[in-house]
């Protein structure tokens, strides 16, 4: 029967029986209820409840009645393929998992509502409207308070929503990560289902590197080494077999060897599952976060501070008889003066200051952060890229050097075999060569006997024929497949080849980069070795040749070295396949003897397997270098294939070899000549995983920003080391995949350069959101300093402009978060981790926009500009204060154009719909509240040329931003 072997129901058994203790009642009833199969296993089950009790059910005898109970479940369910028994075992519940328990939305919104500079305009907003009641100074609209504080809310709500979409959304992609496509024995047949279907009484397989999809009890254990960190976070890797030790736990990881598992309980009946509901999410720090609460926090205090020191001083001029009425005499007078008037002039005055805090404190710039990750974050999404810490996102921008592994990120992980040799006899895949691969006949037939039966039994894949489909289906790694593939074509039977019953297997370890089996034929055993090539070379003595005779190898062994070298020179990973015959009783008993390469071994074939290099990495591949970004191949195939493959994607620029070493030869050097060398190699070929984390590690002392790629469950270490740790969703295993700053779900190169972009990008726009928001908190703050110390007058009096002020906040948050990613980023070095946000040349920016600002609006103060020709009077002052507010919009308007524009092409712009429509409706809003709606002061109507003045004045204002830097630029090149 072939599912027998392959699940391996002969090495079946639960536990060990103890003769001194009762049978437990439940047992008793399991038994009982046990007829047929169908119930059989599902009541057992549900009698059993899951690992835990069939734990406590170990420690009683009887049990060992379980396990051939089971068993004989097990062998007729192979035989009845009921929907009925499925229905009835789904019926212990599904395999998802209940997530950490996410925040609620108000918890967001309590958050969202601690944010200092939003309380400092509430705070602003309530006083003033405290102020109102007091007296009649401020005659404008009641509206406006409640505007301003309806604005602050809903940035919070905005806020608050973003963080909670945000949260659910980490939640979604958190289960989609978990949902990964296994390979089951249900109902005697190897089927691939997702791990979300799993059902109690499943057989899963296990091998290296893959996490266990529920609780079970092992069936076959093989050296199984088992890290249950994730569950009862203890460090110690526990071994597992089927004696001491055969429950396996939800969520732990296979670090060693393989096994098969029965499955017990599923979903949220599971340890696991039971860990997760009663965990509550924990909050990440978001980047850029932290800096950019800080600086909003300390702009708000230096605002309120400017702001009461203008007050003040504006109150002492007042009492003190310095402000004057337009006719010269002072507004104050003590004993004249109505104490009514004097009230009026100082909640004026308070109510200035009050509006300039209302504009000046930057509330939108941690709404736009925000707004600015959750936008790339789901574009990066969109491109393959799951980010799962945000904190990542700001690291990216800054990499240096991207370790890459070579197979299936750079290639694409489609293998075949296109060149073998085998009996002195070489078969390429050639189309002019008459040794061609299909043509098998050329190959002696007891060769190829041996070599069916070694790729037969020495695989942990398998091969499927289902009914009416010709091409089977094939199971395992792509090495595995490539070569039952070639075996196919070989003429192999799979279910018939495997027919030996197998003493014992030895898993292929990744390390040593060899694995084995044992079959028992007859009277005679052999075992079938299979590995990389030159270890595998390096154990023979023998080989079979074209006419079935076994030779010594001696003299051909040059020969045969200098095939693997042609075949990795050609970029094949190369493959070699050896057995030895046994005596009967001669194999070897111990575990450490079978697990050793003999060293008179029988070669029976060299097997070159293409792997090719993925379309468009090689683009991708430049566009890093040219962005300042290298890219470092870390593999652990052989030296000559890396090298052949790091040709052919444009790692290795000239074929000289200088800059590839081997993981030996680099572990071997001093420190001192490592971190020398280090920057400069770009191929580590043979590397191990601690080879790579000495390789990031040595970076990084360099001061280099080391991103890595991390597939196995070895890279951990890696992962863990690098600054931005990139796992792989189709190839990486579980362990990699929590141990990952950002997944690149569709394993290719192309997206990881995506992420660069997307990451560079989202600084930059941060950058730029920052520099906009400050110019326009400093602007406001400057010209009400500056009007009231040089001029005397509220320039800004209206709280009325001040809430347009907010509007351009939000607007410029979303105008300046919605972008494309540009090429050019690719164009410049990465941003370099040392330097702060706010780089000194963004400083001086500001500065000089600011005193282009004030200056301005000074300007624009004097009577002849306004053209007035009898002083101020009338609604000239109310003229002068609107048109002066529209001058400055204009002059941030452009401001913004210039920062969003920064070195782009002005072209690029035209392309962003969103900062156009931003734009264009900040204009249109402003037009129509001052002409048409009269808003701020049905009187006033600023006239086509004072509204021709703003917009130049705006327009000048992006040249005079630009000039001094453009100067600089040509005398600095
Ligand atoms: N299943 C296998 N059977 C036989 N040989 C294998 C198998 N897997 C790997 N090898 C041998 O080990 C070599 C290296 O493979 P390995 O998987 O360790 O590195 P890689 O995947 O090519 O490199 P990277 O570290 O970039 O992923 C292969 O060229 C092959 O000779
Ligand atoms: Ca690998």
């Amino acid at each position: 029967m072939p599912g027998d072997s392959e699940v391996g129901f002969d090495g079946y058994y639960v536990s060990r029986a103890h003769d001194d203790v009762e049978v437990p009642q439940d047992l008793e009833t399991a038994t009982s209820v046990t007829g047929g199969f169908g119930i059989g296993l599902d009541e057992l089950v549900q009698v059993v409840g899951g690992v835990h009790r069939l734990e406590a059910l170990n420690q009683h005898n009887g049990v060992g009645g379980l396990s051939s109970l089971l068993k004989s479940d097990l062998k007729k369910g192979i035989d009845r393929r009921d929907d009925e028994i499925l229905k009835r075992r789904q019926a212990f519940g599904s395999n998802t998992y209940p997530c950490k328990k996410g925040n609620t939305f108000w918890s967001f919104l309590w958050k969202a509502s601690q944010f200092p500079p939003s309380l400092f305009i509430i705070i602003a907003a309530v006083m003033n409207y405290l102020l109102r009641m007091k007296g009649k100074a401020i005659h404008d609209g009641l509206y406006v308070e409640a505007c301003v504080i309806l604005a602050t809310a809903l940035g919070i709500v905005v806020k608050a929503i973003t963080e909670f979409k945000q949260s659910r959304q980490f939640k979604k992609f958190s289960e989609e990560k978990r949902n990964v496509p296994l390979d089951v024995i249900r109902g005697g047949r190897r089927l691939s289902v997702s791990t979300y279907d799993i059902v109690v009484g499943d057989i899963v397989p296990l091998k290296n590197g893959c996490q266990v999809p529920a609780d079970g009890v092992l069936c076959v254990a093989n050296s199984l080494k088992i890290d249950e960190q994730e569950i009862t976070g203890s460090h110690v890797t526990v071994q597992k077999d089927l004696i001491n030790d055969p429950f396996l736990l939800s969520g732990s990881k296979v670090l060693e060897g393989i096994g098969t598992m029965l499955v017990t309980s599923v979903g949220i009946n599971t340890e696991w599952g039971l860990k997760m509901e009663n965990q509550h999410e924990t909050d990440e720090e978001k980047p850029f976060q932290v800096y950019v609460k800080w600086l909003a926090t300390s702009a708000s205090w230096l605002v309120v501070s400017f702001a009461s020191v203008a007050c003040i001083v504006q109150l002492c001029r007042y009492f003190y008889g310095q402000t004057k009425k337009s006719d010269g005499t002072p507004m104050f007078i003590l004993g004249n003066t109505t104490i009514d008037e004097a009230t009026e002039f100082v909640i004026t005055s308070l109510s200035f200051g009050i509006a300039t805090i209302i504009v000046a404190v930057p509330v939108g710039l941690s709404i736009a952060v925000l707004l600015n990750l959750a936008n790339t974050t789901r574009k990066m999404m969109a491109d393959n890229a799951m980010v799962q810490r945000h904190s990542a996102c700001e690291r990216m921008g800054s990499v240096t050097h991207v370790l890459c592994h070579k197979t299936g990120i750079l290639t694409s992980n489609q293998m075949s075999v296109v060149d073998v040799w085998a009996g002195g006899i070489r078969m390429q895949d050639r189309n002019d060569d008459s040794y061609d691969m299909d043509n098998v006949s050329q190959l002696p037939s007891i060769l190829k006997e041996l070599i069916v039966e070694g790729i037969a039994h020495n695989t942990n894949g398998s091969v499927v024929f289902e009914t009416g489909v010709t091409e089977p289906k094939l199971y395992g790694s792509s090495t595995e497949q490539a070569i039952l593939s070639w075996g196919n074509k070989l003429g192999m039977k799979f279910d018939e080849a495997r027919s030996a019953s197998l003493p014992y297997p030895i898993p292929f370890n990744p390390n040593k980069k060899y694995g084995g089996v044992a079959l028992q034929l007859g009277t005679r055993a052999h075992v079938h070795w299979k590995g990389s090539a030159k270890v595998i070379l390096n154990s023979c003595k023998w080989y079979m040749d074209g006419a079935n005779n076994r030779i010594a190898i001696d003299e051909q062994k040059g020969e045969i070295e200098g095939i693997i070298r042609d075949m990795c020179m050609g970029g094949l990973r190369c493959a070699a396949l050896a057995y030895q015959s046994y005596e009967q009783g001669s194999l070897p008993t111990t575990e450490e003897e079978r697990s050793k390469l003999p060293q008179d071994l029988v070669l029976l074939a060299i097997i070159g397997i293409k792997d090719s290099v993925r379309p468009g990495t090689r683009n991708a591949i430049q566009m890093c270098n040219s962005g300042g970004v290298k890219v470092r191949m870390v593999t652990e195939d052989d030296i000559l294939t890396a090298q052949a493959i790091a040709n052919d994607c444009g790692i290795l620029e000239d074929s000289s070899n200088t800059n590839i070493m081997t993981g030996a030869q680099f572990r071997d050097l001093s420190d001192h000549d490592r971190e020398q060398i280090a920057p400069k190699i770009s191929v580590l070929a043979q590397a191990s995983p601690t080879d790579s984390l000495l390789f990031v590690k040595t970076l990084q002392e360099k001061g280099y920003v080391v991103a890595a790629t991390g597939m196995g469950i070895h890279d951990t270490k890696t992962l863990r080391a690098a600054d931005v740790s990139l796992a792989m969703g189709i190839g990486g295993t579980a362990a990699a995949k929590e141990n990952s700053d950002i997944i690149i779900l569709d394993d290719n190169f192309v997206t990881v350069l995506k992420v660069i972009q997307w990451c560079r990008s989202l600084y930059t726009n941060i950058q730029r959101y920052v520099l906009f928001r400050l110019t326009v908190s400093v602007s406001t703050v400057a010209i009400c300093v500056v009007e009231v110390v040089f001029y005397d007058a509220f320039p800004l009096h209206a709280v009325k402009l001040l809430l347009l002020n907010l509007i351009i906040d939000i607007v410029g948050a979303l105008a300046l978060a919605y972008r494309p990613t540009a090429r050019h980023l690719m164009e410049k070095p990465p941003i370099s981790i040392r330097d702060p946000l706010i780089t000194k040349a963004m400083w001086s920016k500001l500065v000089i926009q600011v005193i282009y600002v004030v200056q301005t609006l000074a300007f624009l103060g004097s009577d002849s500009i306004l053209t007035l020709k009898h002083g101020h009077t009338g609604d000239a002052e109310k003229v002068k204060n609107t048109f002066k507010f529209n001058s400055l919009v204009f002059c941030l308007v452009f401001n913004e154009f210039e920062i969003r524009n920064g070195d782009q092409i002005f072209r690029e712009i035209l392309r962003d719909n969103m900062f156009l429509i931003t734009m264009m409706s900040t204009i249109i809003v402003q037009i129509i509240a001052i002409e048409l709606l009269g808003i701020f002061n049905p009187a006033v109507r600023l006239g086509l040329i004072k509204w021709r003045t703003s917009i130049l004045q705006g327009f000048i204002s992006q040249f005079a931003t630009r000039f001094p830097f453009e100067v600089f630029h040509y005398y600095r090149n």
